[in-house]
């Protein structure tokens, strides 16, 4: 299975900045494409700016969420088929920051998943769980029901593991604690899903930067990583993009 490499740039990014650090990235990406998948995923103002440079490159387009109704009066919302339109492939759902910030829950995010493979978008859907959640061994349950609310039988995009405890904080998970969720986490889907298929992209996502990739992207099961901070330099998302390949330049 290749590898996926999303870029989050979360709530960061006017036009000329995000310009250039995508120019800047797609610059360098031939040779990574040949062996891995890259997305970015700028906020909503730069989608269909940026999608002629990324798509002439061969990089994926993300967004960072959708509506879950196909349309209708809701004030500053985007839907599914406005992403599509936009020359969006990829979208990221349910992540914690809009969980937390935007109250989402698991049935809200199922619809949104049902909605954006409606319109043809790969949904990547995040799971993870708390700190105090990973103290008190309540980690697997967590994210067992993540699993079996967020996701429809028929489910075929891609899962992002984040420990909310790992995000943004500068501290990776282990690469034991990511080996042992993402088996955890293969395992509940190949039930939910009623498959003994166990391919089915796993991304690990939390404080990922460029030193530590290789080792991150070398433990089993792990089908890519999405990257936040580190996304927002060219520099440090190539180092994450490549690293672990013996790329001849
Ligand atoms: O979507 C990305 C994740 O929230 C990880 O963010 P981070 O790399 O800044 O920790």
């Amino acid at each position: 299975m290749r590898q996926m490499i999303i870029g989050n740039w979360k709530m960061h990014g006017l036009r000329k900045a995000g310009t250039d650090l995508a120019s800047a990235i797609t610059t360098e990406i031939g040779t990574i494409l040949k062996e891995r998948d890259v997305v970015l995923a700028p906020p909503f103002t730069l989608l269909h700016h940026l999608f002629p440079l990324l798509s002439e490159h061969g990089v994926g387009l993300g967004a960072q969420d959708c509506h879950a109704e196909i349309e209708g009066a809701y004030t500053g919302d985007i839907s599914a088929g406005m992403l599509a339109d936009s020359g969006v492939s990829h979208v990221i759902l349910g992540h914690s920051e809009r969980r937390e910030h935007h109250h989402e829950y698991n049935a809200l995010i199922k619809r949104k998943v049902m909605r954006a493979r409606e319109f043809g978008l790969c949904p990547v859907v995040c799971v993870g769980e708390s700190g105090r959640q990973k103290e008190e061994n309540l980690a697997e349950e967590w994210l067992g029901k993540q699993i079996t609310e967020c996701l429809p039988p028929d489910f075929d995009g891609i899962v992002a593991y984040e420990p909310i405890w790992a995000i943004g904080t500068g501290k990776a998970a282990t690469q034991q604690d990511i080996e042992s969720r993402l088996t955890f986490l293969h395992d509940a889907l190949a039930r939910h899903l009623e498959t003994d298929d166990k391919s089915m992209r796993v991304l690990y996502g939390g404080s990922v930067k460029p030193e530590d990739a290789a080792s991150i992207l070398a433990v089993p099961g792990v089908g890519g990583v999405l990257v936040g901070g580190a996304s927002l330099s060219a520099r440090s998302f190539l180092g994450i993009a490549r690293a672990g390949l013996s790329l001849a330049s």
